[in-house]
């Protein structure tokens, strides 16, 4: 692989230990996916935060690396959620050993000059790429909005590999990278109008059966074309931002997607085509989305222990819809609302949080349902809108999943 005289340097270890083991790290993975050169990226986004999931070993690897001080991230660059929330970890009950650990990792990360912003909804809180930029990006639904929505471009790098972009500011040329990389692999026809949770069903049931194709959404609406009596082969309704990054996270999760285009909606979508891909067509029914939300229910009850929103984070409008919904009512459950500390401090100042923990919830920042000790909180059944978190939850924390919209999900005394 080419490196230029600046990176022979940091690959010599000019620039100390840290910068030496990144670039081993970027090249390493060149070679592996046939990359020519390296290329400067924007921005990043590094998972392996929570230390439930990188454990010990992975505190020792971050100290490691944060003890050369020569070493501070290139970009600017933000974390996944972690296990806990790092201010109320303790009214939470999460346990206090596994939440020292925890501000540990954090601590390094910070060291490396990595934002401490624990979200998996980074463009929500300015880590905000432009159309054509490159990026290194791990969290696998970011990656999916970063892609998709916003139009910049990055692998579905893993938590070394983004961290070693970010110290470095530089990845491998390869995959999603490369503009030919990018075209559409198949083409979906969703015959019937979704809303809500039908979007995380649908990816659900996409990235299922595509693995790491690149999907061409056309959403249609039949009601609304036999009203007009056409049938115009074009998208024909506009889902939110909301609903792109559930889509984008289930088709993360089931299938290995890190890229999809809808007709007429996301930025690539001419120049990712359908033409080529007459021949490759899936049709998608409400039936299938109905099939599909049935799968990812494992609970036999109706009412779960825990009610736990957000995942990816909760922008502030979806806060917004919760504040609507349980305002001056009293919620049975347990309910958690998963975001990151910045919309939280919006959602404080519209009054948004008060309305939240009076109904007895709570918003709950950093974290998340999937990578906090959950298991260990004593729930057995937890309720979630996000088919991500449904197809997670069962392996990864062992509880059973209720698959519904939050009005059906919140019980109220
Ligand atoms: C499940 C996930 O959203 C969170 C856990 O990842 P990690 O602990 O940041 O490695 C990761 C992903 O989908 O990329
Ligand atoms: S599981 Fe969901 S909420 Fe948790 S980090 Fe992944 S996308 Fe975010």
């Amino acid at each position: 692989m080419y490196l230029n005289k600046d990176e022979e340097r940091m690959y010599e270890g000019e620039y100390g230990n840290t910068v030496r083991k990144s670039m081993e790290i970027l090249v390493a993975l060149g070679e592996i996916y046939g990359a020519e050169n390296l290329i400067d990226i924007t921005s990043a986004q590094i998972s392996g935060v929570s230390y439930k999931t990188i454990g010990d070993a992975g505190l020792e690897y971050l100290e490691d690396l944060a003890s050369d001080k020569n070493a501070l991230a290139k970009v600017p660059s933000t974390l996944n959620p972690a296990g806990t929330d790092l201010d109320n970890w303790e009214k939470l009950g999460f346990p206090s050993e596994f939440a020292l650990k925890q501000n540990k990792i954090v601590d390094a990360y910070g060291s490396l000059g990595i934002s401490q912003t624990c979200t998996c909804t980074p463009y929500l809180v300015g880590n905000v790429p432009r159309f054509r930029d490159h990026v290194a990006w791990s969290e696998s639904s970011a990656v999916a909005y970063v892609n998709s929505v916003i139009g910049a471009k990055t692998n579905r790098e893993g938590g070394p590999g983004a961290l070693a972009a970010a110290i470095c500011g530089k990845t491998a040329m390869y995959g999603y990278h490369i503009e030919e990389n990018r075209k559409a692999t198949i083409v979906i026809e969703v015959e019937d109008k979704i809303s809500g949770i039908d979007y995380g069903a649908l990816g659900y049931i996409v990235g299922k059966e595509i693995g790491d194709g690149i999907p061409y959404f056309i959403l249609k609406d039949k009601t609304q074309n036999k009203k007009k009596d056409s049938s115009t082969d074009i998208s024909s309704i506009s889902p939110t931002n909301n609903d792109l990054k559930s889509l984008g996270a289930a088709l993360a999760s089931s299938g290995a997607v890190a890229l999809y285009h809808i007709e007429n909606i996301t930025p690539e979508y001419k120049i990712a085509g359908k033409k080529h891909l007459q021949n490759d067509k899936m049709f998608i029914s409400s039936h299938d989305i109905q099939n599909a939300c049935e799968k990812l229910t494992t609970s036999d009850s109706n009412e779960a222990d825990l009610v736990c929103l957000g995942c990816p984070h909760a922008s502030l409008e979806e806060i917004e819809e919760i504040a609507n919904l349980v305002k001056g009512r009293h919620i049975k459950n347990d309910l958690w609302v998963c975001t990151s500390i910045n919309i939280k401090a919006a959602a404080d100042r519209m009054g948004f949080t008060k309305i939240i923990e009076n109904a007895g919830a709570a918003l709950v920042c950093d974290t998340c349902m999937v990578v906090s000790p959950i298991e260990e909180l004593g729930y057995e059944s937890i309720g979630v809108n996000s088919a991500k978190a449904a197809n997670y939850v069962p392996s990864m924390c062992g509880l059973k999943v209720i698959y519904d919209n939050a009005e059906n999900l919140i019980k109220f005394k």
